[in-house]
């Protein structure tokens, strides 16, 4: 399958942060969750992708072309929204409609109308007069009404409530259906991620911890839980990462302990994106 984004060995330095030899790529008619602590880079990357940052060295290409060369025909096939609204404040949602017509080759105004349905946002009303969730959500109905092939959106669900967020990912996973489209979507709700990404990228400190299909992940690995005593006895090639406390031990482990643990009786669960974070994040083995 032919990949719309790849990054390759990207470094970008700055004085107290760096990102180092970043490398990923997100195939068409997949959604992919970055995710990482605060300042872990994950908006550094959506810039350099964007070409807002320059990259100190490394090379990546959008739609097969380098980054930076892409012209503004070529930039329309990129939606982006981030947890903040980057539209006048002043208009209201039809003179958007208006204003983009112009602007954009590809506007679909048919579209622009649906998404403002579907995500319920007040077409009366200024966007300085719009809750934090409509704007982001009257953000995104733009970025999904110009024709774009890549979304990237950083952020923007912890601005919405659980059932417009359940609406968001479901109009995600029918954006990439047609297998043409795909989406770079950073994230702290990881549950959201375990519903909806094909891959998932754990950046930590500015490096790639890992970046896999999300089924493997999940497939792959399991999380033990026992005691202090009968983690000393567990086969620790097979131990990826554990934190240890006075109750016991939470590891993340290959899934081949999977028969040991169920040997022993020692409690093990298929991991969640959020425990896989937490035990990578710290090196505790
Ligand atoms: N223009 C800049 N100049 C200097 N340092 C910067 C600049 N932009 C970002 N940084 C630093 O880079 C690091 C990564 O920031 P970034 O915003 O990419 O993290 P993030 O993973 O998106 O975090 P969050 O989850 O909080 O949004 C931070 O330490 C930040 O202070």
């Amino acid at each position: 399958m032919e990949n719309i984004l790849e990054i390759n060995n990207i470094t970008k330095k700055f004085k107290t942060f760096e990102l180092k030899n970043i490398s990923f790529s997100l195939t068409q008619g997949s959604i992919m969750g970055l995710i990482g602590a605060n300042g872990a880079g994950k908006t550094t990357i959506i810039s350099s992708i964007l070409n807002i940052q320059p990259i100190d060295s490394g090379n990546i290409n959008l739609f097969g072309e380098k980054h930076n060369k892409l012209d503004l025909r070529e930039k329309e096939n990129i939606g982006v929204v981030y947890d903040e609204n980057c539209l006048p404040d002043e208009l209201n949602s039809w003179e958007i409609n208006k204003v983009f017509k112009g602007i954009y080759i590809n506007w679909n105004s048919d579209t622009f109308g649906s998404y403002l349905k579907r995500l319920d946002i007040p077409n009366n009303k200024k966007i300085k007069e719009l809750s934090r969730g409509n704007k982001i959500k009257l953000n995104l109905a733009v970025a999904m009404s110009h024709g774009a092939r890549l979304l990237i959106l950083d952020e923007i669900t912890s601005a919405l409530d659980p059932i417009m967020r359940n609406e968001v990912l479901k109009i995600f996973m029918e954006f990439v259906q047609d297998e043409r489209r795909s989406i770079l979507l950073s994230s702290h709700i990881t549950t959201d991620l375990e519903k909806i990404a094909d891959y998932i990228t754990f950046l930590d400190k500015g490096h790639i911890v890992f970046s896999e299909e999300k089924d493997l992940l999940m497939y792959n690995n399991i999380i033990i839980r026992c005691k202090n005593i009968e983690y000393e006895e567990l086969d620790k090639n097979g131990v990826i990462a554990s934190k240890k406390s006075e109750s016991g031990v939470v590891a993340l482990a290959k899934a081949d302990l999977r028969y040991y643990c169920e040997e022993k009786g020692l409690v093990h669960e298929e991991p969640t994106i959020d425990e896989i974070m937490l035990l990578l994040s710290k090196e505790d083995k």
